[in-house]
């Protein structure tokens, strides 16, 4: 890709001139700066951030503003600046002062409430974190559908993702979130989207999310749709045949949900137009940012190109050059790091196998069904060959075996997945096709039969088990040739609380790109076969 002829690489840079107004005031009110999205005194005593406060930085970027507009968010002086002409200038100073004490108070409680749970977070001017849903209606008035939605779904209390990130995209700042697997990031991003939106629109396309894989994309939507039941939203999967046939010109769509493959055949083929979105998440952005997709997503950024877009990323794992990558394309974003980066879910017990040899997996894997089989167990193979192998080895035992790989017709993957959502299927053999964000609940145990391919992958892979608080299991089987690899997959499991071997530990870390050794055929041998 040429540097200068990609979105995503090119930098954003605050035009000076452009907005030499803005400019000029900000600096007047030097004082009062860092009040801009600051929290604003209520009656209370308790300080709030007003849903209007949030659109500052988009206002700021949408139109040119005079110096005799009001800042909103400035409430706090804005009416002292007219009292102070009848009360004189000692009660203003005053109210100044008990102004920034209260201030300076509430970023303590926010910073306290922030270690409580776990959230980290850089950037400047960062809103409050959410204290529970409530808070969504009395500081942002989050319409009662999506309250009441949240409460049919079980969402008691916000998850530590759904605290910070969802009071950052509410004001209007662009985000990049990393939080464990299974902690509700999707809501984190979907709730702001919604609010922001308010109605159902037939005005051209509002907001995209954009997913790595197909499965994923209709969770993603299935998901929207729960949360908007009871108002009309126009939510849309692309699918392929929509990607091929519909007009997009006569198309109302308020959010959209794609895999950037789809997204950019619409575009490039069908003259898709999304210069009107607004919010743009990337979902999985680590994996999106990967060789094979980052030029997809490319034209799908560069397509967005409404200049007051705010853009979000979320992942699990959030690599440092992504993060990078990430900084040149967005604007002022805030950073929200959920626990450490780049760790496995706490609530998992993890395990590593020696099982020798290739040969020795499927005899492990057997005798461990025979002793235990606590379905629904999703099993990890290396690549979709190996899969269709384990699948013909393992269909003809009493197992209720299924199996998911690129190689299938999409109507196929689809039942793969609802089998095994329904229980039907106690034993899904995968590609990483389903390693990323797919929310099977109640996943008992995950079985990496080949060792992961990156931290990455590990970490994604057993995410899905141990989802939404609950605990799960992961089993990873290794043979020689992934010893090497091992200490990189100890470090995420000892990150995480779980024991590992000392030698393991004093193993040298080894640089790891990808690890995808060849790997002997998975078959059972016959006794007169063996040596
Ligand atoms: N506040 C909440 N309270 C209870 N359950 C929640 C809450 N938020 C989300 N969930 C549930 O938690 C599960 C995991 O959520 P989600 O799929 O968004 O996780 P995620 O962080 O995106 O995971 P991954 O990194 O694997 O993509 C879902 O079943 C979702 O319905």
């Amino acid at each position: 890709m040429e540097k200068d002829t990609s979105f995503l690489f090119a930098g954003i840079t605050f035009d000076r001139k452009k907005f030499a107004l803005d400019f000029a005031r900000f600096q007047e009110k030097n004082e009062s700066d860092n009040l801009v999205e600051k929290p604003m005194l209520i009656e209370n005593g308790n300080f709030e951030i007003e849903e209007g406060t949030s659109a500052l930085v988009n206002k700021k970027r949408k139109r040119k503003a005079t110096l005799s507009d009001p800042v909103k968010g400035f409430t706090l002086f804005k009416s002292s600046k007219s009292k102070a002409v009848n009360e004189g200038p000692d009660q203003h100073e005053d109210e100044i002062l008990q102004g920034k004490k209260e201030y300076h108070q509430q970023l303590e409680r926010d910073a306290l409430f922030r270690k409580t749970h776990n959230i980290h977070v850089s950037g400047s001017k960062i809103p409050s974190p959410l204290h529970n849903f409530a808070e969504l209606r009395s500081r942002y008035s989050c319409r009662s559908y999506l309250l009441r939605n949240l409460a049919e779904l079980g969402f008691k209390e916000p998850t530590p993702i759904q605290r910070q990130a969802i009071p950052v995209l509410l004001s209007g700042r662009e985000c990049f979130a990393c939080a464990p697997t299974g902690s509700g990031k999707t809501f984190a991003f979907v709730c702001p989207i919604l609010m922001k939106l308010k109605n159902a629109s037939k005005d051209g396309f509002r907001a995209v999310i954009l997913c790595p894989t197909r499965e994923l994309a209709a969770q993603t939507a299935r998901e929207c749709k729960k949360l908007i039941k009871g108002k009309k939203f126009y939510i849309k999967l692309m699918t392929k045949q929509l990607a091929k046939g519909a007009d997009f010109s006569k198309f109302p769509c308020d959010i959209l949900i794609s895999t950037p493959f789809r997204l950019q055949y619409a575009i490039t083929k069908r003259k898709l137009d999304l210069s009107k979105v607004e919010f743009l998440v990337l979902d999985e952005s680590d994996k999106l940012f990967e060789l094979g997709l980052v030029e997809q997503v490319d034209a799908v950024v560069k397509a967005c190109s409404n200049p007051s877009i705010l853009r979000s990323l979320f992942s699990a794992t959030l690599p440092d050059t992504v993060e990078e990558l990430a900084r040149t394309i967005m604007h002022d974003a805030v950073r929200v790091i959920i626990g450490r980066k780049n760790s496995a879910s706490e609530s998992i017990k993890q395990k590593l196998i020696f099982v020798g040899s290739e040969e020795g997996k499927l005899i492990a894997l057997r005798q461990s069904f025979a002793e235990s089989l606590n379905p629904p167990v999703l099993l990890f193979v290396q690549n979709k060959e190996r899969a269709k192998e384990l699948y013909n080895e393992l269909k003809y035992d009493e197992i209720r075996a299924d199996v998911i790989h690129a190689d299938l017709s999409q109507i196929q993957r689809e039942n793969a997945v609802d089998n095994f959502r329904s229980g039907k299927t106690w034993v899904l053999i995968a590609t990483d096709v389903v390693a990323r964000g797919m929310d099977f609940k109640g996943v008992n145990c995950v079985i990496n039969y080949d060792f992961p391919d990156s931290a990455a992958s590990y970490i994604h892979r057993i995410g899905r088990s141990g989802r939404a608080g609950r605990s799960g299991e992961a089993i990873t089987l290794y043979t020689e040739a992934d010893v090497p690899f091992l200490r990189n997959v100890a470090n995420v499991m000892t990150a995480s609380g779980c024991e590992v071997p000392s030698w393991i530990m004093s193993l040298r870390k080894k640089k790891w790109r990808k690890h995808r050794p060849q790997r002997e055929s998975i078959f059972t041998k016959l006794e007169d076969e063996e040596e």
